[in-house]
């Protein structure tokens, strides 16, 4: 019989209780018994609900109190030195403080997990000496048997993956690392297996990328050591986001089960099964409901390919699961009472991704050629959707088709266009800026809720925005800022709020997802063409400009982060709905620049997240990132300066495609990552404007000038000085106003420094 499996349940609630809880916590309204009691209602709960679902084999220790790496490192006592940790387990007290600093030490570095916006806490191994603090996965077993007669299967990240994604250690360390950590695992294992625990996953998501002989040696002497330790587990060795590489590597290795990605990895993955097969001693956790989209599956489709997985394997052999943990899509689509019925019904979240499993499961049991009643309604509401008129704009797609074919080049080279800046903006060396957001405070929150709910006018919610920009305008000027902002009040969310100015989006009142620690998103549904309406930021760019006799930055999301981060719809090419969200934004750059706004910053952070797991594919979606921002920016005038922001990820293999997006000045996030990604800038291979982040805005902690001048003092060292901007990581939406003013003041004090030290070489 075919069973059903699930690989991770969301952690944040039905209303968001874990992220409220975690809040309260930091905020001291919460005691720690407290915050356990109501975290635990809340796994349990999750729990009772895939139970009842009929999820055959349910995962425990999927939950977290904060991040699932975080969560590994601190059951192996890896600390950094910096937080006060005497051994045994991790307090909450330093948990937390590694993954939001304190405030005599800086928080570990935080960046993108894999392809998604999903951000975990990076462990720094330097100078740890692992030993198991807990047992976590057994704790979590205990819970959910004791407490709901439930037989869980404990998820632990793979020691390959926690290693290669780890930082603080030299390539030819890794062996001696894998020999620290090796025993852990196997004692985890074994208490598992002690306890009676049937199946195991071990999440090694890295092996979606192509590794070296040594690591795929190292990856062998991993399973095979867990084979010796403990013949009687099961392991269920879960890969997903992708297709895996060396796949015949993969499937010899002595595990009981093999996990794969059958929808985001489908073609990769299923050419391997049908080229080499599938050993027939072991279980294939077949992936085939999406665990990152949102859309509900055609299930008699999924039964196709149940069936035709069966010509290889065993059906007493499938696990019929999500294509990974259902992390990263939102709870429920039963709360949603706004969305159009015909969109409604296309949607599947995490709890009905679960009821398809299940149907799935049961149909595939009773027999895998015969399409049972069930799915009748899922395949009318799938067809409705996919054939809607409701979704096509051909005077769009006949727009974006000539544009895509033109030359989209700015008028005069970097060189030049700069020159004709510096004369009209008349900057200091090493302006200084932000990156767009100030303090969304409980205030603004507040008002823009009384303003949704019709309980506040427009003009009154559009006064209360104008006194926001007032007072950060003066602050900015206060503090010495060269280049303000208005301050982005007016947003929910950068993407979020774009799409609700744009054709050819849905809104979700509920579907948030955990974007990292307790701070969530709620992505965009983009389900047909988009198109520009109206003007989306000119007003209180305006309104701002008009304060001041600064220049003000205009603040727009970029096409590619847009997209990245919305759900989209699966009908047409990424690449041309990044097309599409481009020229919608070319109106606003437009716009923007036609009411006198001299200076326009298109937000980017999202690059990186959609740069495909596979080398061989990399390009292609590099080309039209690249296009698609040119295709944004590139109308405007020489003396216009468009900047960019990029945050949290690795730069070091896309530093050409960064350059090629040609915007005058770029603003990094470099401090959270301890200044190493600056070296990806290096005068040699960048040379444009360059924005460093000289502090972490993602840490309550205040910066002192010192840390800040000694940042700015290591990039000049690599850095041109005639391009060189300070600005902090990322916006300030998330700090409070104290903090954000002193925060700032620094970092001017440190500026104006750098200005003295360097005055006499630039
Ligand atoms: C820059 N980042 C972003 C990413 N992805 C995005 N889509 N957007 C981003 O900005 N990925 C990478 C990083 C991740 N960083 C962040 C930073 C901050 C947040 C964040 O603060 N999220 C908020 C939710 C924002 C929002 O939509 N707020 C609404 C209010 C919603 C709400 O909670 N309402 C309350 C009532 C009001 C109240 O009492 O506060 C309710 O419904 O109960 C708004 O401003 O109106 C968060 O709270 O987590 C996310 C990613
Ligand atoms: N302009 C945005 C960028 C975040 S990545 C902000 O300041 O919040
Ligand atoms: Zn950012």
């Amino acid at each position: 019989m075919m069973k059903s499996s699930n690989l991770g349940y969301p952690r944040i609630g039905e209303d968001r209780e874990w992220k409220k809880a975690l809040e309260a916590f930091w905020a001291g309204k919460l005691g720690e018994e407290e915050l356990r009691q109501q975290l635990q209602d809340l796994r349990l709960n999750h729990l009772r609900k895939q139970l009842a679902k009929g999820i055959d084999v349910i995962p425990v220790n999927d939950f977290s109190y904060y991040d699932h790496m975080l969560d590994t490192a601190a059951m192996f006592g890896i600390v950094p030195k910096r937080f006060p940790y005497e051994g045994g387990v991790v307090p909450l007290s330093v948990y937390y403080g590694i993954a939001r600093g304190t405030k005599d030490a800086a928080a570990s570095e935080m960046t993108k997990w894999f392809n998604t916006n999903y951000h975990y806490i990076v462990p720094e191994l330097d100078g740890a000496v692992p030993v198991l603090t807990e047992n976590k996965p057994l704790s979590a077993y205990r819970e959910a048997k004791e407490k709901l007669g439930i037989e869980g299967k404990p998820v632990i990240v793979g020691p390959l993956t926690f290693l290669k994604l780890s930082k603080g250690y030299s390539q030819a360390d890794s062996d001696a690392w894998l020999s620290r950590l090796l025993p852990l695992y196997v004692q985890i294992l074994q208490e598992l297996a002690n306890e009676g625990v049937e199946w195991v996953q071990i999440d090694e998501p890295i092996l979606t990328q192509k590794l070296s002989v040594a690591d795929v040696n190292r990856l062998k002497n991993i399973y095979e050591t867990f084979a010796a330790s403990v013949p009687t587990l099961n392991i269920m060795l879960q890969t997903y986001f992708e297709s895996v590489e060396q796949y015949t590597e993969i499937i010899g290795l002595p595990v009981k089960g093999i996990g794969l990605d059958f929808v985001h990895g489908r073609s990769g993955n299923l050419s391997s099964i049908q080229a080499l097969g599938f050993p027939e001693n072991k279980v294939l956790g077949a992936g085939i409901i999406d665990g990152r989209g949102i859309w509900k599956s055609s299930l008699r489709e999924k039964l196709g390919l149940l069936e035709e997985l069966a010509g290889f394997v065993n059906p007493e052999r499938i696990l019929v699961q999500s294509s990974c943990s259902l992390l990263h899509v939102p709870v429920s689509v039963a709360y949603e009472t706004k969305l159009s019925t015909e969109l409604k019904d296309a949607l599947a979240f995490a709890d009905e991704k679960l009821d398809e499993i299940v149907l799935l499961t049961k149909a595939a049991c009773r027999n895998l050629n015969a399409i049972p009643e069930e799915f009748q309604e899922n395949e009318r509401a799938y067809l409705t959707f996919k054939f809607s008129k409701n979704r096509k704009r051909d005077d769009i797609q006949q727009a974006v088709a000539t544009i895509a074919d033109q030359q989209l080049e700015r008028k005069l080279p970097f060189s030049e266009r700069y020159a004709a800046q510096q004369q009209k903006w008349q900057l200091p060396i090493f302006p200084t800026t932000t990156i767009g957001s100030f303090p969304q405070s409980a205030e603004v929150r507040k008002a823009r809720q009384l303003w949704r709910k019709n309980e506040w006018s427009q003009e009154q919610y559009d006064d209360f925005i104008r006194k926001q920009i007032d007072i950060w305008v003066q602050v900015q000027e206060e503090i010495g800022l060269d280049v303000l902002v208005h301050g982005e009040f007016e947003r929910t969310d950068m993407v979020e709020f774009f799409g609700e100015k744009l054709e050819g989006f849905a809104f979700t009142q509920n579907g948030w997802v955990q974007s990292y620690g307790s701070r969530c998103v709620k992505p965009p549904i983009i389900y047909g063409d988009v198109a520009f309406l109206k003007e989306m930021t000119v007003e209180e760019t305006k309104y701002a400009q008009s304060l001041t006799g600064r220049p003000v930055k205009g603040m727009l999301t970029g096409p590619i982060t847009i997209m990245n981060w919305s759900f989209v719809r699966e009908d047409i090419p990424r690449e041309q709905i990044a097309y599409q969200l481009a020229y919608a934004l070319r109106q606003e750059v437009e716009a923007l620049e036609r009411a006198g706004i001299g200076m326009i910053q298109v937000d980017e952070p999202a690059v990186r997240e959609g740069l495909p797991l596979k080398e061989a594919d990399q390009a292609e979606y590099l080309s039209w990132a690249v296009k698609a921002f040119r295709m944004a920016t590139c109308t405007v005038q020489d003396t216009t300066q468009i900047h960019t922001h990029m945050c949290y990820c690795e730069f070091h293999d896309m530093i050409h495609s960064i350059e090629a997006m040609d915007a005058d000045v770029i603003s990094i996030e470099t401090s959270r990552s301890h200044g190493e990604l600056i070296h990806s800038f290096e005068v040699n291979t960048y040379t444009k404007g360059i924005g460093l982040g000289v502090y972490d805005i993602h840490s309550p902690r205040i910066p002192g000038v010192g840390e800040m001048t000694s940042m700015i003092e290591r990039a000049l060292h690599v850095l041109d000085p005639k391009l060189f901007w300070i600005n902090p990581d990322c916006g300030l939406k998330t700090r409070g106003m104290k903090e954000t003013v002193e925060s700032l003041r620094n970092m001017v004090e440190a500026t104006q420094i750098a200005r003295s030290n360097h005055a006499a070489t630039v």
